[in-house]
C-alpha cells in the first residue's frame, strides 16, 4: 500500500474574496502549501495580501472558493496558528513576561505551566533581561520581539506574519530576520510571510508567490534555491543579489502590467 501524501498545511482552492459589493480583491486564487515551508507573499499595493492572511487565519470568510489548513477548515485550525501584525500591540501596564503569558492566561493555564513556558520563550527570543521591564521601556526591535514570543506561547505549527518588521531600521530588520529563521528551522514551522521588502522576501524564503491586482491573483510562483541557514554572508554574496534582481524584475512586471 502507498503511503498517503502529507496534509498540505495550507490548501488554498479557487479562493475569491469580496467585501461587500465591491469588485473582488482575490479571485481565483489556488495553491497548495507543504509543511515547513517559508511562503513570503508580495505584489503591489492593495494586491490582496493581507487579506489573504486574514482569510488563512480565519479572521474573514472566503466568498468562495476553500481554504484547508492542516486538513482543517480556517475556524476550526486556529490553535494552531498564529498571527503576528507589523504593530505588536503589547498591553501598556503588563511587563514583558506578563503580555507573553496574556493568551496561556486566557487558556486557563496553571501558573507554574505559564511561568515555566515564559522562560523558554525568553531565552528563545534573548529578552530574559527585559522580563521585568514594561512595554515603553523597549525599542521597537525588543516590541516586536515580545510580540513573537506571545505567538509562540501556544506552540503553533503556522505562522502568519504580516509586515512585521516593516517598522524597524535596516539593521534591526535584518538581523530579526536573521533570528526569524534560526527559529524557523529550530521549530519547523510553515510560514506565510507579507512583506513589500524584495531582499526580505529572498533571504527568508523557500518560495515567494507575487500577486498581481484588480482583482488579486498569483501571478508568479518562485522557488528560491538559496542554501538554508540563511546568514548574513549570503546577504552579502552576488548570488543572493542575482535572485534579488531577479524577483524585482518579476515584481515590476507585474506592477507594470
Ligand atoms: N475590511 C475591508 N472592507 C472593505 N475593503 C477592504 C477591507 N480590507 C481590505 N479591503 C480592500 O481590499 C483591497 C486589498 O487590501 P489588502 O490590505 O488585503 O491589500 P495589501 O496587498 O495587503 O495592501 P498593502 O500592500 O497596501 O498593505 C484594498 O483595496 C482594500 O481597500
Amino acid at each position: 500500500m502507498t503511503k498517503p501524501d502529507r496534509i498540505p498545511a495550507i490548501l488554498l482552492d479557487r479562493v475569491t474574496k469580496r467585501y461587500a459589493e465591491a469588485p473582488p480583491v482575490l479571485e481565483n486564487l489556488s495553491t497548495t502549501i507543504k509543511p515547513g515551508e517559508f511562503v513570503s507573499i508580495i505584489g503591489p499595493s492593495g494586491c490582496g495580501k493581507s487579506t489573504l492572511l486574514k482569510l488563512v487565519s480565519g479572521l474573514s470568510p472566503t466568498t468562495s472558493g476553500s481554504i484547508a489548513v492542516d486538513g482543517m477548515t480556517p475556524a476550526k485550525a486556529r490553535e494552531i496558528v498564529s498571527f503576528i501584525f507589523q504593530d505588536p500591540t503589547l498591553l501598556p501596564w503588563r511587563t514583558v513576561t506578563r503580555n507573553i503569558e496574556l493568551g496561556l492566561e486566557l487558556e486557563g493555564v496553571a501558573r507554574e505551566r505559564r511561568q515555566a513556558t515564559v522562560a523558554g520563550l525568553l531565552t528563545l527570543v534573548g529578552l530574559e533581561h527585559v522580563a521585568k521591564s514594561y512595554p515603553r521601556q523597549l525599542s521597537g526591535g525588543m516590541k516586536m520581539r515580545v510580540s513573537i514570543a506571545r505567538a509562540l506561547a501556544s506552540n503553533p505549527k503556522v505562522l502568519l506574519l504580516d509586515e512585521p518588521f516593516a517598522a524597524l531600521d535596516e539593521m534591526t530588520r535584518d538581523r530579526m530576520n536573521e533570528e526569524l529563521i534560526r527559529l524557523y528551522l529550530e521549530r519547523a514551522w510553515t510560514v506565510l510571510f507579507v512583506t513589500h521588502s524584495v531582499a526580505e522576501a529572498v533571504f527568508l524564503s523557500s518560495r515567494i508567490l507575487v500577486l498581481a491586482p484588480h482583482p488579486g491573483r498569483l501571478a508568479h510562483d518562485i522557488p528560491i534555491d538559496l542554501p538554508f541557514p540563511r546568514t548574513p554572508e549570503l546577504r552579502r554574496s552576488e548570488l543572493f543579489d542575482r535572485v534579488v534582481a531577479q524577483v524585482s524584475r518579476t515584481l515590476r512586471e507585474v506592477e507594470a502590467s
